[in-house]
């Protein structure tokens, strides 16, 4: 096959598989030579390869026998073993989706050809180390611009603000934690397009523990742990996303625990997120544990009234340019801001869901339109709590039994839970205290009251009252 052949191939498959899959995957290919039907490729990074004889095989086969005549029984790609491959002057979308690839992040390839969050590696580092560098690409909205600082996430935001300003490591790690949709992603991207301003000489890398095991169990497959160990410890900053992923998984946590271990030791600063502090992880090793708390650990707590309007606000903002025209009134944003308490991913969805529809139907934004288009978000956030459900969660946490709780023994291993679930009762559902009490084996509403008092009371001396009553909490509303 001749170069040229090549190129009409290539024309053909740019119309078949899109202008971005293009770019990311054929046009990085270079063809090389044909033997006995194998048509050889050099891609940049064995990540293209695997992708692309994934997913676009058969698709290249088929444009090659129609153009060559069917002379073409198979595709192999290789890394060139000079480099001859030529990735300096690969597009940087490629780039970026060489490093979606790495990390398994298809979804991310969509949008690889934005800017890529992992800054151009240092001269000194190797080619093949800079050219693998594993992050999965940042969200361009994800900046501190649009983070919204309320009472629930202010001190997150500030550790945030403070490892973001590129300084001489004084925590690490950062253990950020919080329940779903609480801005965790958003404040490591932020960190990192914040660094990338800041300090465009550090290798900052963003990716989740899930992407983070992909590459091992890929690395450990083409028997490239050297690799791999080299790549991660090149990093400057490392911050790997939703970590319990890695809990129950032996392998992937003992070479995480080692990649952390060698960063610390270069003083390489290290941030973290999770859906709950390190030592609530179930199945994650105490040694990991330990070491993710010697660091800097944050709550993210769930939001309140005043952030959630303050979220809205900060989105209805950013929809001016997008929706110009439309408007919406302050009564609809306090509105939303009181019934949509679950999560922001799913307040912002309905904020958008609402512009959306409103502009494609050419009506205003009214209460009736919130009700039309936004009704299966308002029921499902409508979920009451049941004094059954807190009595069922509070009894899981503290390993006791129902019947345990309800009866009338006074030890204190049962008399806590029930006054914590009694406590919980009273602050989570609209039950009266002598509904509570008739609920907790015909108990007197002075009893409820007392509990309530009780643990009101704790929670002033004892810390870990108030970490029972949060997990709780949060458990309960997820
Ligand atoms: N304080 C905030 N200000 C502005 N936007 C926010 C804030 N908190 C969350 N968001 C938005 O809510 C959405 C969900 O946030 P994010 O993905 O960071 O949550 P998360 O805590 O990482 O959740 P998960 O545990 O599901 O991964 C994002 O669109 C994010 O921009």
């Amino acid at each position: 096959m001749t170069q040229e052949q090549w190129g009409q191939v290539q024309e053909q498959l740019r119309e078949t598989v899109g202008n971005s899959n293009f770019k990311n995957w054929i046009e990085p290919l270079q063809y090389t030579s044909v033997d006995d039907g194998v048509v050889n490729f050099g891609v940049p990074t064995n990540f293209i390869g695997n992708y692309v004889a994934r997913n676009f095989s058969d698709l290249i086969l088929y444009h090659l026998r129609s153009v060559t005549g069917g002379k073409v029984s198979r595709l192999n790609f290789a890394v060139p073993p000079s480099g001859a491959a030529n990735t300096a002057q690969r597009p940087d979308g490629a780039r970026a989706a060489s490093r979606a690839a790495a990390a398994g992040d298809t979804a991310g390839m969509a949008s690889a050809k934005a800017r890529t969050n992992v800054s151009p590696a240092k001269s000194a580092a190797p080619a093949q180390v800079a050219e693998d560098l594993p992050g999965a690409p940042l969200d361009e909205r994800f900046t501190f611009e649009r983070f919204v600082v309320g009472k629930p996430n202010e001190l997150a935001h500030a550790a945030a603000r403070r490892v973001a300003e590129g300084a001489a490591v004084s925590f690490n790690p950062l253990f950020l934690y919080g329940g779903v949709g609480l801005g965790k992603t958003h404040l490591m991207h932020a960190i990192a397009w914040e660094l990338q301003e800041r300090r465009p000489d550090l290798n900052v890398v963003y990716l989740s523990a899930e992407q983070f095991m992909y590459r091992f169990v890929q690395a450990l497959r083409d028997r490239r742990m050297m690799d791999f160990k080299q790549i991660f410890r090149s990093v400057d900053v490392l911050m790997v996303d939703d970590v319990q992923f890695i809990a129950g998984k032996d392998s992937t946590q003992e070479e995480f625990f080692h990649t952390f271990n060698a960063l610390v030791d270069q003083n390489k600063q290290i941030i973290i997120s999770a859906d709950r502090a390190p030592n609530e992880i179930k199945d994650l090793e105490d040694r990991i544990k330990s070491r993710l708390q010697c660091g800097l650990v944050v709550d993210l707590h769930p939001t309140d009234y005043e952030l959630r309007l303050g979220i809205l606000h900060n989105k209805v903002d950013q929809f001016r340019e997008q929706y110009p025209g439309l408007e919406i009134g302050q009564g609809i944003l306090e509105f939303l801001a009181l019934r949509i308490s679950t999560n922001v991913r799913v307040l912002e969805g309905a904020l958008t869901r609402l512009f959306a529809f409103a502009s494609l139907v050419g009506r205003e934004i009214t209460m009736d339109l919130v009700q039309d288009c936004l009704a299966d978000v308002l029921r499902a956030s409508e979920r009451k709590i049941t004094v059954e459900e807190i009595q069922r969660k509070v009894c899981e946490h503290y390993n006791i039994r129902l019947s345990d709780m309800l009866g009338p023994k006074r030890l204190r291993t049962f008399a806590r839970p029930r006054q914590v679930a009694m406590y919980l009762s009273k602050n989570m559902t609209s039950r009266s205290l002598p509904e509570i009490g008739k609920r907790f084996g015909g108990r007197d509403h002075t009893t409820v009251m007392h509990g309530v008092r009780r643990i009101d009371e704790l929670r002033l001396q004892d810390g870990q009252i108030d970490e029972d009553l949060e997990l709780l909490r949060r458990a309960l509303e997820a």
